[in-house]
């Protein structure tokens, strides 16, 4: 089962979001590449929302407004260019996004870092985001780029994610359901506000591309969609179902021991293959002290894959880990290069690698894992090594998500105002003390990033 969040526990107001699945590729170019997501940047795509947002508020005065290419309708306010679209769902996939070019991996990490659900600062620190995330920035940007040049002088998220939502539309059609999918990344080009087009859906399903769910990612974004649409009358109207993590589904966990049972077979004794899970990790205080559900859901995850691979009579050991640690805070345990070398010198020979926490080739995957992690591992002791390929659009896996979005179809909703269920486990349940965890939290990151130059070398 999904766990299918509709309005009420969110603190969206109603929902309206849309593009064109065709259109993905234009949008990109709406913002200058290599620019900064500066306030400027910013304010200025969010200024056009709000003149097209003026125009919808006119068509609710009971005018219906027609430009050269389309017209909008009083009620949906949304462009369609034949009555056809009209009976179409939207599928809004979000995903992080990455560095097209290596001028973009500064700002890139700049918008990364400026989240406030990847650096989370008490309230009476928000004013250190920015400059915070500016210095963070700098600071790393020598090290990333390294790695993105390793692998091509960019990231392959766009493209890939592209290529997954054109794989979603025709599952869906398949399946009798007209759909536009749209792609909304957190961090870089074709970011979430770039992917508010005008288009005459009638329901909305939003599909982070994260199968577990952390308030670093799928709750990241979300967020962001949260503020675009929080005030504005006319894009509320839509119902909307956010999926908010599938890691359970039974599509998923096949596709998964799919991949692994086929990867065993390229080593010389598939049975004495240790499988070892590698998921991206977050510090332990969002879990402990933000209620992140991401660890949690991680371990069950990672049974129910193991369970799967049991039911067909594989019975290999296995071990989770966490990667790409950040920064001088803890992260989530154990951490991946410690294991591999505990592994390494414990005798394990054959070791097959699986990224688990996201869904398409990446960095963390092509340089992470495919080259410091391996090599780390050879001169540990490990002497075969194997890696499972992200899903990317295996056809089980694609299959899969399009039935997710059509289950959530009959619960897409209007959205309520609530905003008491983000946070689990913090500010309202203990205010002082979580005010004095997070204060003193940053505060030391901030002096120990400012004071050890060690950190460049390292992980920051
Ligand atoms: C489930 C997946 C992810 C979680 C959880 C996550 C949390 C998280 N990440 C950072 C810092 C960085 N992440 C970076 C890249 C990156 N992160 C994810 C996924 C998750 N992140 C992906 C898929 C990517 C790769 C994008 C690509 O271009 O291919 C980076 C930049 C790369 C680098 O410099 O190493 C940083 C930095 C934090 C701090 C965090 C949780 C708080
Ligand atoms: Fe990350």
């Amino acid at each position: 089962m999904d766990a299918v969040m509709t309005s009420h526990a969110l603190s969206f107001s109603k929902f309206n979001a849309s593009n064109v699945t065709h259109d993905r590729s234009l949008h990109a170019c709406e913002l200058p590449r290599g620019s900064s997501w500066s306030p400027g940047t910013n304010g200025k795509t969010f200024q056009n929302l709000k003149l097209d947002t003026a125009v919808q508020n006119r068509n609710l005065a009971g005018k219906t407004f027609c430009s050269a290419e389309a017209c909008i309708h009083p009620l949906s306010a949304i462009e369609s260019h034949s009555h056809v679209e009209e009976d179409k769902v939207g599928v809004l996939l979000l995903n992080l996004g990455g560095p097209d070019t290596l001028q973009d991996v500064q700002p890139f990490l700049y918008n990364l870092f400026a989240d406030p659900d990847i650096i989370r600062l008490p309230r009476l620190f928000r004013f250190l985001q920015r400059p915070l995330a500016k210095l963070i920035s700098t600071l790393r940007a020598p090290k990333s780029k390294e790695g993105y040049a390793s692998i091509g002088g960019g990231s392959p998220l766009r493209k890939i994610t592209d290529e997954q939502a054109d794989a979603i539309k025709m599952a869906l059609e398949e399946k009798k359901v007209a759909a536009n999918v749209y792609v909304a990344m957190r961090y870089w080009h074709p970011f979430t506000e770039e992917a508010i087009k005008r288009d005459k859906i009638k329901k909305l399903v939003v599909l982070p591309l994260y199968p577990q769910y952390s308030i670093s990612t799928t709750g990241s974004s979300v967020r962001v969609l949260q503020d675009l649409f929080r005030e504005d009358k006319v894009l509320s109207r839509l119902p909307v179902a956010i999926i908010q993590s599938w890691y359970r589904r039974g599509g998923y966990v096949k596709s998964m021991a799919d991949l692994i049972e086929k990867e065993l077979q390229s080593f010389g004794s598939p049975e004495e293959v240790m499988i070892f899970f590698s998921a991206h990790g977050v510090p332990v205080s969002y879990v402990r002290d933000a209620g992140d559900p991401y660890k949690d859901q991680m371990e069950d995850c990672i049974d129910l894959i193991m369970q799967e691979l049991k039911a067909r009579g594989i019975n290999n050991d296995h071990k989770l880990a966490y990667q790409s640690r950040v920064g001088p805070v803890q992260w989530l345990k154990p951490y991946t290069d410690e294991v591999l070398v505990e592994l390494g010198k414990n005798g394990v020979k054959s070791l097959l690698a699986v990224p688990v926490s996201f869904v398409s080739e990446h960095i963390e995957t092509l340089e992470e894992i495919d080259m410091e992690y391996k090599e780390l591992a050879l001169e540990s002791g490990v002497e075969n090594w194997g890696r499972v390929p992200a899903l990317g659009c295996t056809s089980t896996f694609i299959t899969d998500l399009a039935d997710a979005v059509i289950e959530a179809l009959p619960s897409a909703a209007a959205m309520t105002t609530d905003t008491t269920v983000s946070e689990p486990n913090s500010f309202k349940q203990n205010p002082v003390g979580f005010a004095i965890k997070m204060l003193l939290g940053s505060f030391l990151a901030f002096v120990a990033l400012l004071l050890y130059p060690a950190f460049k070398n390292q992980n920051v």
